[in-house]
């Protein structure tokens, strides 16, 4: 890294890093502009995290949205003049102009020497430029232990430290409260024990506050509730038990979201409002991915079926995209709930929004689907029993069955499986058959 601080501004660092970023960042799973080319970039913020690493927020530049309304992204480049051959996969490319002329870039999560350097930096609170470095006075995290990145393709990059803490290391940034931060440290202070509770984590200030990284102890031995699923169905077993324990789990989770923050009652007005919404993501979807079109109208009736109950209903802080990858198997019948960051795709004030709990139920009875429909022989009656199982589990913590509001149930199975659609076609086009194949369902039904 060239010693002159005064060069790494983001103006004077555009020239050394947008060529190599133009190639690097959209081939990244966690980049969510995919289908749109990217036509420039700017960096919001520069900071020099560690010796030889830049943190940085890159906002890039696609058609059809403003420039200063593009997507953020957190990165951490590493510089240095030679890359190692282990750090080959983590190359970024080599800059041929601006200050970094002559040196090699590359993904600083991916080298060990920074990651150990990011965890000493996470055991003290303080600042650093405008990011701020917060804990958990409560939560002793040792010093020296040894990082790995987790291999998983996700929508972030996480780090996994003496198999005792796991940073999860945002990459699409939001500006505003992350309730990836704000829900598990709520249900921590209430003593709910099915969220892993946050012993650091890093925010920023500029441009604006956002949360950047997650500090968690690490569920060591656990396996996670879509490969346990996969591992069920490839060996044919029933796995009703483990469903119902999922429903315990997401019932006692919305239990102390409603004890710890508030709930409302969603009346005529704002079930029509809801319905309102997912008519919307469902023309946005059907526009970005015309295989939906000819089951649109299908899809319609079921939300608009939701405001023909004149019920009013509560709705408070629930996950917000909840499946089977988002739950991870810690004992016999112990679940625990990771993952509050909603869908990465909705704007963060719309994922902090009180919403029937009904919500999260819909998104893991999709999961059962969609877990069934990745093996063949296609088993319906394999996902049909999880979903009463976990439906029937949920019903027994909570004191509510959720297929007593069968139509809200299905109007949000059905804004789910619109969701995924988009998610897949952006993202794993290959998987597209598995939502397509409940919106036929879902649109006749
Ligand atoms: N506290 C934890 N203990 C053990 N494994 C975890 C923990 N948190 C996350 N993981 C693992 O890391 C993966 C990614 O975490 P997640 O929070 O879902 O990130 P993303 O938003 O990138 O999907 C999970 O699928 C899980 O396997
Ligand atoms: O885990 P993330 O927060 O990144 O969630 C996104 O990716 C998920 C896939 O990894 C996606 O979930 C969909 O696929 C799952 C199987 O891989 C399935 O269990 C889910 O039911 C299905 O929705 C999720 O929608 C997306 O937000």
């Amino acid at each position: 890294m060239p010693k002159a601080a005064p060069t790494l501004t983001p103006v004077a660092l555009l020239p050394s890093l947008a060529p190599l970023l133009h190639e690097w960042l959209p081939r990244q799973r966690w980049f969510a502009g995919k289908g749109r080319p990217v036509t420039g970039f700017s960096l919001a913020s520069v900071t020099e995290l560690l010796p030889g690493c830049l943190h940085l927020l890159v906002r890039a530049e696609q058609p059809g949205t403003a420039p200063e309304a593009g997507d953020v992204y957190q990165l951490l480049l590493g510089v240095r003049k030679v890359l190692p051959p282990p750090l080959a996969p983590a190359l970024v490319g080599h800059a041929t102009a601006g200050p970094l002329t002559g040196l090699t870039v590359y993904d600083a999560l991916q080298d060990p020497q920074v990651a150990a350097l990011l965890l000493e930096r996470l055991r003290t609170p303080g600042r650093l430029g405008p990011l701020r470095f917060g804990c958990d006075a409560g939560i002793h995290v040792p010093a020296g232990l040894a990082p790995r990145l987790l291999a998983a393709e996700q929508s972030n990059s996480s780090l996994v430290y003496g198999d005792t803490f796991i940073l999860k290391v945002f990459r699409r940034i939001h500006f505003g409260v992350n309730p990836d931060l704000e829900l598990p440290l709520v249900l921590a202070r209430h003593g709910c024990l099915r969220v892993p509770a946050p012993a650091a984590w890093i925010r920023t200030e500029r441009p604006e506050s956002a949360t950047l990284a997650v500090l968690q102890p690490y569920l060591r031995g656990s396996q996670d509730g879509w490969q346990l699923a996969l591992h069920a169905l490839a060996e044919r077993r029933d796995f009703t038990r483990e469903a119902h324990a999922l429903g315990r789990a997401t019932a006692e989770v919305h239990t102390a979201l409603a004890a710890a923050l508030p709930v409302v009652t969603l009346g005529r007005a704002q079930t029509e409002l809801l319905a309102a919404a997912m008519h919307e993501r469902l023309e946005a979807a059907a526009q970005a991915v015309p295989t939906l079109l000819p089951h649109v109208p299908g899809l319609r009736a079921a939300f608009d079926a939701v405001t023909k109950v004149t019920a009013a209903r509560p709705a408070q802080r629930v996950h917000g995209d909840l499946h089977l990858g988002q739950t991870l198997r810690t004992g016999a019948d112990d679940w625990a709930v990771i993952d509050f960051e909603g869908e990465p795709a909705r704007p963060l004030n719309e994922r902090r929004r009180p919403q029937p709990p009904v919500r999260d139920v819909a998104g893991m009875l999709r999961s059962f689907d969609y877990a069934a429909r990745t093996q063949l022989p296609w088993r319906p009656e394999w996902a049909e029993s999880c979903r009463d199982a976990y439906c029937a589990g949920y019903a027994a913590s909570a004191g509510t069955d959720p297929r007593d509001e069968p139509e809200l149930l299905r109007a949000y199975e059905t804004d789910k499986a619109v969701y995924e659609v988009l998610y897949e076609a952006r993202h794993r086009p290959d998987w597209l058959a598995v939502p397509m194949a409940a919106v036929r369902r879902l649109a006749q039904d």
